[in-house]
């Protein structure tokens, strides 16, 4: 009997069934149906306004469902959940789950060091002197340990990020979600941003990473998901869906890409 890879027979971290998402009468989400393995980067990739963003945002209970599960390392939402049940859930959930977004949102009064450790003492309850040495730990992983005694506006825009991912990783996360980190950032800052995050996946950090870098998507994630008019159109190991997909949607997805990238 061939042996399964080891990430694939433990049973999946985060297990989305069934999603569907409508803002009014528009249906943006029809039908999600995701896995993703501890320790595993899983890319979402596709067109502008295909539902990548409100997908993440449903994963952590930030936009409701209008029908479906989110399954997290044991702790089940399900979009008829309502009241007490649905508020100790989505308590339960948040507190496996990180987000990071395009813009930072650092508190702009608090320094770096304070900005990484309010969250663990405020909402964790830990004791504080723990609480800094926590901070500088993730403050060293995205090499911002020499800054914080720094203001957010004395940071650049790619400092502040890699902040305001150590203050994520902080609060102790099974599973971060990503959503376009890099949107809002000069292009001379995106690489380190990116490359922080690389090391973050190598260093066996559960990612589900919502981005436009196809760079990152090719060479960083394990799993490449594209979705297409709130489809999951089909997805794979990262290789496959890049040089052999299948779907004409990705394909024409990729040529345009590659029409519209400007080169130097
Ligand atoms: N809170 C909201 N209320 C109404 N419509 C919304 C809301 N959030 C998102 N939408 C709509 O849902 C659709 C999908 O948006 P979403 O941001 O998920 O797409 P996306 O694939 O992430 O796009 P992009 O790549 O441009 O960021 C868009 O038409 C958007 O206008």
């Amino acid at each position: 009997m061939t042996q399964q890879p080891a990430i694939e027979a433990a049973p999946p971290l985060l297990h989305l069934s069934g999603l569907y998402k409508s803002f009014g009468t528009n249906e943006i989400l029809r039908g999600i149906d995701l896995e993703v393995h501890a320790g595993e980067t899983v890319a979402i990739i596709g067109p502008s306004g295909t539902g990548k963003s409100t997908l993440l945002r449903c994963v952590n209970w930030l936009e409701k469902p209008s029908a479906g599960e989110v399954m997290l390392d044991g702790v089940r939402l399900r979009a008829e959940m309502t009241g007490k049940e649905e508020q100790q859930a989505i308590r339960a959930l948040r507190s496996r789950v990180g987000m990071v977004f395009q813009q930072y949102n650092l508190w702009p009064h608090f320094s770096v060091l304070r900005n990484v450790t309010e969250g663990q003492v405020r909402v964790l309850g830990t004791d504080p002197g723990e609480a800094k040495a926590k901070a500088r730990e993730f403050l060293a992983r995205v090499r911002m340990e020499d800054f914080e005694d720094r203001y957010p506006s004395q940071l650049s825009g790619g400092q502040q990020q890699r902040v305001a991912i150590a203050r994520t990783l902080a609060m102790g996360p099974r599973l971060v979600l990503f959503d376009e980190v890099t949107s809002a950032l000069d292009p001379e800052l995106v690489g380190e941003v990116l490359e922080t995050m690389k090391q973050l996946a190598d260093d066996g950090l559960t990612m589900l990473v919502v981005t436009h870098e196809m760079g990152f998507a090719r060479r960083v994630a394990d799993r490449v998901v594209f979705m297409n008019g709130g489809h999951i159109a089909e997805q794979g190991p990262a290789e496959v869906v890049f040089e052999n997909p299948v779907h004409d949607r990705t394909r024409a997805f990729f040529d345009h890409v590659r029409r519209s990238s400007w080169t130097v």
